[in-house]
């Protein structure tokens, strides 16, 4: 699993758990070097009833649109260890890939720490940063002060490329590209995903065999930070041994509930 080896279980771990081998595995053990292919692959045998593949297509279409308007340098993908980017900077590699196959700069991502980060996040930010060969663009504190010390430090970067959906509080009003807030400093904020419902971030994820964070396998459902974020409730159970425990994430079957471990 190279890079993967010291980190905790991720879904594509646990796919390949010995317990499966009864069952047949889509595994794909080169997910990133295969992002290009496989993202276009799926995009172009797409029917148009097909809700899940039409909202892939359409975020490639917004990425591609995204490259047309900057340069590489121009843009960065905000990306803190959650599922929604996890499965946009999958995306726009692959996007990249297509549009740029000798390509050998990092892509630049904006990860703004929070005061009480889970460990977990830490070390999955690192993972992606050196499996994606991104350029961490690294800020502590309030995302909007961040923002502001964004454009102080790189001012080449005009658009920031985001995994908000529409379901997200106060993001019902956004479009593919949207302007920050007039009283925010101003970028370009580049939603290719805001269409996505919680099951197609799932759907992506794991049929693509994309590692992700651990604590979703752990009942996390939405990350915020170590102080205001908990499992799901939804997701407990008790075991055979009366121990408390939780589903995966992607089991979530209302996903109206998804940010109810957020407080
Ligand atoms: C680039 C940017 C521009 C914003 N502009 C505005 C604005 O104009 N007006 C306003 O009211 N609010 C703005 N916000 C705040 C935003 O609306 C959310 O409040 C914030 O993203 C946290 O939401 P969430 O907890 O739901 O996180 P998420 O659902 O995780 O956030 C949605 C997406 O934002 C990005 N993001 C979130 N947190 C981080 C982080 N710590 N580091 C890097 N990327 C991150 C990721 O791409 C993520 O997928 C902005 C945030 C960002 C990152």
């Amino acid at each position: 699993m190279g890079v993967y080896e010291n980190c905790e279980q991720t879904y594509s771990d646990k796919e390949l758990a010995p317990q499966h081998t009864e069952s047949i595995v889509n595994y794909d053990s080169q997910p990133i070097v295969n992002a290009a292919d496989r993202v276009y692959k799926l995009v172009e045998s797409c029917s148009s009833d097909d809700v899940y593949g039409n909202n892939v297509q359409k975020a490639v279409s917004v990425l591609e649109e995204c490259l047309q308007k900057y340069s590489l340098d121009e843009i960065c993908i905000g990306f803190n260890g959650g599922k929604d980017c996890t499965a946009l900077l999958h995306l726009y590699h692959a996007v990249v890939k297509r549009k740029y196959p000798g390509h050998q700069g990092k892509l630049k991502a904006l990860y703004i720490k929070s005061k009480l980060p889970f460990p977990e996040v830490e070390k999955f930010t690192q993972i992606s940063r050196d499996k994606y060969h991104l350029e961490m663009l690294h800020f502590e504190g309030r995302i909007k002060d961040s923002l502001g010390q964004l454009k102080a430090n790189h001012p080449s970067i005009k658009a920031v490329i985001m995994g908000t959906r529409l379901t997200d509080p106060y993001s019902s009003h956004l479009e593919a590209f949207s302007m920050t807030d007039a009283d925010w400093p101003q970028f370009m904020r580049v939603n290719p995903v805001l269409h996505w419902s919680y099951g197609h971030v799932w759907k992506f994820l794991r049929d693509l065999c994309l590692p992700y964070c651990s604590l979703y396998d752990r009942g996390y459902t939405s990350l915020g930070s170590m102080n205001n974020t908990h499992p799901n409730p939804l997701l407990q159970y008790v075991d055979e041994h009366g121990v408390l425990k939780y589903r995966p994430a992607y089991t979530l079957s209302d996903p109206t509930k998804e940010r109810d471990g957020r407080n």
